[in-house]
């Protein structure tokens, strides 16, 4: 589902395209799914700190490139990250002001299911990944909210609100009406 069904909803917000050393899942697409690259190429964006954050996951690197997501804040638009916790912890340390929003599945059995009727992952891979999705659930305390992907769409719905709401904090638009109270003086 990734950003295919995000875009359509989010018309106002720029989903960041993640990169990573994992193979390409039967029609995903390099620059649109994924950057897919080598573990080499991955590595040397480490080392010349190109990446906002990064993880490993299940056997494979995972990051976010710190250019585009620079680039679109700067314009004033809104950045969507679709990430593991590890990397949003490390999001939340750089970017105290972001929204942090745990996706969860309806339980983890549904989980398992959804992945196996995917059908791209061996069983050894699907236990590593139900592994990580129990322990990620752990790290739940440590979000702003939870949302349940039980349907995609309602999960869509949930997410918009969140973000609707989150523009409407006074913190966030203080500024604004300062500077219209200055503005009259
Ligand atoms: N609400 C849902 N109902 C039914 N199937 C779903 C739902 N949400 C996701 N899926 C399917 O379950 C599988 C696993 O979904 P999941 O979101 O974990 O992986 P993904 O969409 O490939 O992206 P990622 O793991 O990178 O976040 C995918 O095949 C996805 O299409
Ligand atoms: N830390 C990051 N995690 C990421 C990023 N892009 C995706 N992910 C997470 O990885 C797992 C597995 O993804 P899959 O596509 O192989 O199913 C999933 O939890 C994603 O959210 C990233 O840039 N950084």
């Amino acid at each position: 589902m990734r950003q295919a069904m995000l875009e359509d909803e989010f018309r106002d917000f720029q989903y960041s395209v993640s990169m990573t050393t994992r193979k390409p899942r039967p029609g995903e697409v390099n620059g649109r799914d994924y950057y897919f690259v080598s573990k080499a190429e991955f590595e040397d964006n480490i080392k010349n700190d190109q990446m906002l954050e990064y993880a490993r996951y299940v056997d494979n690197y995972y990051g976010t490139p710190l250019k585009y997501v620079n680039q679109t804040l700067d314009e004033g638009r809104d950045v969507l990250l679709e990430i593991e916790v590890n990397g949003a912890r490390q999001v939340r340390e750089k970017c105290p002001d972001g929204v942090f929003i745990f996706l969860t599945p309806p339980d983890l059995g549904e989980l398992r299911q959804r992945i196996e009727k995917r059908g791209t992952d061996d069983e050894a891979t699907i236990d590593k990944r139900m592994d990580k999705a129990a322990a990620e659930i752990k790290m739940m305390a440590h979000y702003d909210y939870a949302v349940v992907n039980d349907q995609v769409d309602l999960a869509v719905q949930r997410i918009e609100k969140i973000i609707e709401s989150e523009h409407l904090r006074v913190d966030r638009v203080l500024d604004r009406y300062e500077k219209m109270i200055g503005a009259v003086k």
